[in-house]
């Protein structure tokens, strides 16, 4: 079994082509593929498939084998994969990922995807659609405890949850305690990714992500589109910014139609062969296929 590693801003993801290899058993594939000692090491397992819907259908795994709705990173890493392998000539390219269409537009230079746009679709505020608990219709600047601490959240869906918490430093949060204790809070039904934020002007802000299933990275593009929207609610972001992660920028922008757009590069690190012997066949193939 080929695949490639690639990464959005050090978001890092095990990208293998589906289209009729017959893979089976993903959260599994994707927890034994993601381990950073026994596997391959990601942040994600990526499948490329077909779509009816779309030209091609991305899905993302987690390390711990949950599917996610959305993935900013992988989507630009998409862009990069479909086109410099040559699967299509397009450089505005509809795909299909959980039951959304994103659109993706590239910068190409001689060939070479430079950075991709993506339209990640109009932010969801609604409680109960994000999802997160509690009687008010939106949760913007809402309360919530979590490891002994008192937060102030604004809970934003990009398609998957995210709880955005703006703080003085993002230096002085302790993500490893922070993060997990938030992720897996009860008034997230489906668990949530979390942003620590500091705003640096109304143009600029500088996060860190514990992100749902995969714990910190290095970038999230969902994150920092639902970072965007949170500023802009809380009055602390133009609709326009450059959003920083420990892993580098990315530009985002809320438009009037109503979609956040996220512009940032994608790269490939390498590319391998699993060595798969019967037992893998019978395990990660679907019947019937070599
Ligand atoms: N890193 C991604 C988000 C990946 C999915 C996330 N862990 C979730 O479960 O929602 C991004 O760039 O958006």
């Amino acid at each position: 079994m080929r695949f490639t590693k690639m990464h959005g801003l050090g978001n890092d993801f095990v990208i293998v082509e589906d289209f009729d290899l017959g893979l089976t058993n993903y959260a599994e594939l994707a927890m034994g593929l993601c381990n950073r000692n026994f596997g391959i090491g990601a942040d994600g397992l990526a499948l490329l498939q077909p779509s009816e819907q779309a030209a091609f259908r991305v899905r993302i795994f987690n390390p711990d084998g949950s599917e996610a709705e959305l993935c900013g990173n992988l989507l630009r890493c998409a862009g990069k994969y479909l086109y410099e392998k040559g699967h299509t000539g397009e450089t505005v390219i509809p795909v299909e990922m959980y039951d959304k269409i994103k659109v993706l537009r590239l910068a190409v230079t001689d060939g070479v995807v430079q950075s991709v746009e993506v339209d990640m679709g109009e932010p969801i505020l609604e409680s109960d659609l994000v999802p997160v608990a509690g009687k008010r219709r939106q949760a913007v600047n809402e309360e919530v405890t979590a490891s002994g601490e008192k937060f102030v959240m604004t809970a934003v869906s990009m398609g998957n949850p995210h709880c955005v918490i703006f703080v003085d430093e993002t230096a002085a949060v302790p993500l490893e305690t922070w993060g997990p204790a938030l992720e897996a809070h009860p008034d997230f039904p489906k668990k949530t990714n979390v942003e620590f934020v500091e705003v640096r002007s109304r143009d600029e802000a500088a996060f860190r992500v514990w992100e749902r299933g995969a714990g910190a990275t290095l970038a999230c593009g969902s994150g920092a589109c639902a970072v965007l929207v949170a500023g802009v609610l809380s009055d602390k972001l133009n609709r326009k910014a450059t959003l920083h992660l420990p892993g580098g920028s990315l530009e985002i922008e809320w438009r009037d139609d109503n979609h956040v757009y996220m512009t940032g590069p994608a790269a490939e690190v390498f590319r391998g062969e699993l060595v798969t012997d019967e037992q893998f066949k019978n395990k990660y193939l679907r019947k019937g296929r070599a």
